[in-house]
């Protein structure tokens, strides 16, 4: 058995913001996974968050499915979505629903008189969870040896794309290898930050292409947000910060996390930073337009 994964735990308050930023550029080389703690999101609200989403898992299915995912934002069931493409089996074992920028008016919402105070509550977490980012983006800049406010300039956060993904993923006692949590993928977009009720099974495979994978379990901490590298960093740096693949075991006992990912603002072009190529390391991605990546890639999950 390999030993339990380490991941550095970054504070975000920490003064010393260089050596902060070295660690973090370590985490992504090694891993794309880091730890991040003293964040400035309440505990209380995340058990908020949770109690709300396990109400809302709890309704009956004929009431989450009048909240059925449209332009993204409500509510996936069992089976619907498959985040591993290349899989034949039926669907990922977990049942999720989706809030995306507050802005823009497209999200659903339970009634207030069946679910009092859900809306109020992910539309502060999702608030936290975007000034939490909006930080650590700035010391991600650094770790790059870039300007602190890089994300900014380059439109990354004029509206970014962030969605909050409650998720559940129901004891469903079968022990089928084919059928995952969640299967294997990597996040799509700049940064994603997760928080688990503390139930195992998420795993990382830090070689992709070897074969055959090695899985390995990642311990939740308490306190701390789970933090990953998603595609779109990947290809800003050329492959420097990885987007590691990863999954989620069919869980023992019911299991509920909360993903927050952040894409860049949909006209933000993503290209392989001056930094990260060389004439003998040239770059590994054409640009691309946030949105026209992020499109493509949930018109591959959801199978359209
Ligand atoms: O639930 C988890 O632990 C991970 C979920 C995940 O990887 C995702 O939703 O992209
Ligand atoms: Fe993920």
């Amino acid at each position: 058995m390999p030993d339990a994964l380490q991941f550095p735990i970054i504070d975000l308050s920490f003064p010393d913001r260089f050596s902060i930023a070295n660690l973090i550029r370590q985490g992504c080389v090694d891993h794309g996974f880091f730890y991040l703690v003293n964040h400035g999101v309440d505990e209380e609200l995340i058990s908020k968050v949770f109690e709300q989403s396990s109400n809302f898992f709890s309704l009956p299915i004929e009431e989450k499915m009048k909240l059925v995912r449209k332009n993204h934002r409500g509510y996936t069931a069992l089976y619907a979505e498959k985040l591993d493409t290349t899989l034949t089996t039926e669907g990922d074992s977990k049942e999720s629903f989706y809030i995306g920028p507050l802005a823009d008016d497209l999200n659903q919402w339970p009634l207030e008189e069946d679910l009092p105070s859900w809306r109020s509550t992910m539309e502060t977490y999702h608030q936290k969870l975007l000034s939490a980012v909006t930080k650590l983006l700035s010391l991600i800049a650094l770790s790059l040896k870039l300007e602190e406010d890089f994300f900014e300039k380059v439109g990354a956060l004029i509206e970014p794309l962030a969605f909050i993904r409650l998720l559940h993923y129901p004891d469903l006692n079968s022990s089928s290898e084919e059928i995952f949590g969640a299967s294997a993928h990597s996040d799509y977009g700049m940064v994603t930050l997760l928080v688990t009720d503390g139930v195992p099974g998420l795993q990382i495979c830090r070689e992709k292409s070897k074969q055959p994978q090695v899985w390995e379990d990642v311990p939740s901490m308490s306190g701390a947000f789970i933090v990953n590298i998603g595609d779109m960093m990947e290809r800003w740096t050329n492959g420097l910060f990885r987007s590691t693949l990863h999954r989620v075991l069919q869980p023992r006992q019911d299991r509920y996390s909360v993903a927050f990912f952040t894409n860049p603002s949909k006209d933000c072009i993503v290209e392989c930073l001056e930094s990260c190529c060389t004439e003998s390391c040239p770059p590994r991605f054409p640009p691309i337009k946030a949105i026209d990546y992020l499109e493509e890639r949930l018109r591959l999950t959801y199978g359209l």
